[in-house]
């Protein structure tokens, strides 16, 4: 447990130094003014104390009155350009910090295999990068203000000291009392903010399922369950928050209230001392304008430590979000170019892998993955897959097909077993399978909604005839003919305007555009006519030089097929020609004559 609280304590610290050191002369400036903005307030006190001696030993105003007068116009003007220019100075930083915290986020998710990047839906995700990413940020806030508030105090502290030291005891002693409410209580905050952030998630993550199943949802008329789900969840939100909220507001009313009695003892205490001729009204009215900045500064020190905990919750979330154990990384110093362009070498230089010669062969060596550590996955797969030459990895449902490509091309990390490009050992397939040297095209290709020619090209320029040659590569030509605009029709949210067979052929002209020496395709004629899949294979083998691994149970591609690989329970059960595992491969038979 004490490892725990210590192991949070040094990572509160280590992420707010390296939030310090991002931007270090932002930061100095900003203590320093905030600094100032705070302790700066002892002076309106000292002169309201000055003023009202004054006026006790003399009713007339004078010049030494007009003096202290002008003073507290200067303060006051003084503390506005302060304010201005430390608030500048926060928000500047602030802005640069959660650029920071955000681009890192992103890079951590990229660099992560395709397969495995979130654990959680994408509209939770952007509740992490929102919230979680301000409830960081806030830590600097607070702090600034607690130095701040502690620095008037103490100076305060001092003169009160010098003018009463009983008076100035009970004016401290609450603060204490507070100090010690708060750091019983705080354990409880954080447990409430944890369980109102994980129930904020919820709502989102859901909406966003329902925003992308809005087909499914009306086919099977199931509008109504999904308000009820909605109303669910938003009970479990509702009650969470209030417990959240509630709770924050009990402990904040504990801070303001034990405050409130020691200043009722304290303003009972300076009667009578001033009865007796022991206080002036010049130092009762100094205490009482510092009592405000006191409360403040405990108020402010709960605030802290309430957000402390908030704090502590945000970074929790975030390492379970990219699967790390030092939070403090997502700090690590990085241009994040909020002015400027991005220059292209930054983002060439994002895969460091990349393979730079021309394709001969690819082999593999005892390939194995598992999902989560249960048996699903692939086993010892051995292949060995030449220049120009067409396979096919074949199989029923669930026999490790997608993961056997997925995990080729490096969208799943391979838990076993070594891939071999040109006999050499690939060290990171998910940086170095990549075009130009390899493209694919998954099983549900992701389509944006913009226009058909942005889907293709995917914003790199390129010729009308290159597009041209894509299209004609993916038996797209007809289609976008026939469309209202031709290529620049937009296809909507994931190509909803497309049907199944159009968006396969959308997203293999994308891949074809990359012009790559190994092609893989999962299953991408699932949802086409015999015709047209005939043309796409006759295309696809009209380009020289090119090789090609796809998975399909079609009769058309397996006809055509170098080599077939049989998958069974995650295993290679067979490979050879059409004719060769027709005649000697059962499991093949089965399938491939039904
Ligand atoms: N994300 C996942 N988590 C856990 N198990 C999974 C996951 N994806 C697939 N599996 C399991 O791994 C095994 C292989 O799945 P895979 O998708 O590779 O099969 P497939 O042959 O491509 O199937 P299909 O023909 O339906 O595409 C199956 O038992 C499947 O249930």
């Amino acid at each position: 447990m004490r490892g725990k609280s210590n192991r949070k304590f040094k990572r509160m610290v280590n992420l707010t130094w390296k939030m310090i050191l991002y931007k270090p002369w932002l930061s100095f400036v900003d203590m320093i003014l905030w600094l100032f903005i705070f302790a700066y307030n002892i002076v309106p006190a000292i002169v309201v104390k000055e003023f009202f001696k004054k006026l006790e030993q003399s009713s007339n105003i004078d010049k030494d009155v007009i003096f202290l007068l002008a003073i507290l116009g200067v303060a006051a003007i003084t503390n506005m350009v302060t304010v201005y220019f430390g608030g500048l100075c926060y928000y500047v930083r602030d802005y640069y910090i959660k650029g920071l915290i955000k681009r890192n986020m992103l890079e951590g998710i990229f660099k992560k295999r395709g397969s495995e990047a979130l654990k959680v839906s994408s509209g939770e995700a952007l509740n992490h990068f929102k919230d979680d990413v301000e409830e960081i940020m806030e830590i600097l806030g607070y702090g600034d203000d607690f130095i701040g508030t502690a620095a008037f105090t103490i100076i305060a502290f001092i003169i009160m000291f010098n003018i009463n030291p009983m008076v100035t005891l009970f004016v401290f002693i609450p603060t204490n009392i507070v100090m010690l409410i708060g750091k019983k209580v705080s354990k409880k905050i954080g447990k409430y903010r944890a369980e109102s952030r994980k129930q904020t998630s919820k709502i989102s993550g859901f909406i966003q399922e329902i925003f992308s199943s809005i087909q499914g949802i009306k086919i099977t008329g199931s509008e109504k369950n999904m308000v009820n789900q909605l109303k669910i969840l938003n009970k479990q939100r509702h009650k969470a928050m209030l417990k959240d909220i509630t709770f924050t507001e009990i402990v904040n009313s504990i801070y303001g209230s034990t405050l409130s009695i020691g200043t009722s003892i304290v303003l009972l205490l300076c009667a009578r001392l001033i009865t007796n001729g022991e206080f002036s009204v010049g130092d009762f009215a100094f205490f009482i304008y510092c009592m405000e900045y006191v409360t403040d500064f405990i108020q402010r020190t709960g605030d802290y430590i309430t957000q402390i905990k908030q704090t502590d919750v945000a970074l929790d979330r975030l390492e379970e979000l990219m699967g790390i154990e030092k939070v403090e990384d997502l700090v690590n110093s990085n241009e994040i170019y909020l002015n400027k362009e991005i220059p292209d070498k930054v983002i060439e230089d994002f895969n460091e892998e990349v393979i730079e010669d021309k394709f001969r062969t690819l082999e593999l060596n005892g390939l194995g993955y598992n999902f989560n550590d249960s048996e699903n996955g692939i086993k010892d797969v051995n292949l060995k897959i030449d220049k120009g030459t067409f396979t096919v990895v074949t199989g029923r449902i669930g026999s490790g097909k997608t993961t056997l490509l997925k995990t080729i091309i490096g969208l799943l990390p391979n838990h076993s077993g070594e891939i071999i490009w040109n006999g050499e050992k690939l060290s990171r397939t998910d940086e170095q399978m990549i075009p130009p040297k390899v493209a694919y095209t998954g099983q549900i290709p992701r389509l944006f909604s913009e226009s058909l020619r942005e889907n293709i090209t995917l914003g790199e320029s390129c010729t009308d005839e290159q597009i041209e040659e894509a299209i004609s590569s993916a038996v797209l030509e007809d289609d976008v003919r026939n469309m209202e605009d031709g290529l620049n029709t937009v296809i909507g949210p994931q190509g909803v305007k497309l049907s199944g067979g159009q968006i396969q052929r959308v997203a293999a002209a994308r891949m074809f555009m990359k012009n790559a020496e190994l092609l893989v395709l999962d299953d991408i004629s699932s949802a086409l006519d015999v015709e047209t899949e005939n043309k796409l294979w006759e295309r696809l083998f009209e380009k020289k030089n090119t090789t090609c691994i796809v998975v399909s149970n079609k009769k058309v591609a397996l006809q055509r097929a170098d080599n077939i690989i049989v998958m069974k329970d995650g295993r290679v059960e067979r490979t050879g020609t059409f004719k060769e595992l027709i005649e000697e491969c059962e499991e093949f038979r089965e399938m491939a004559l039904v």
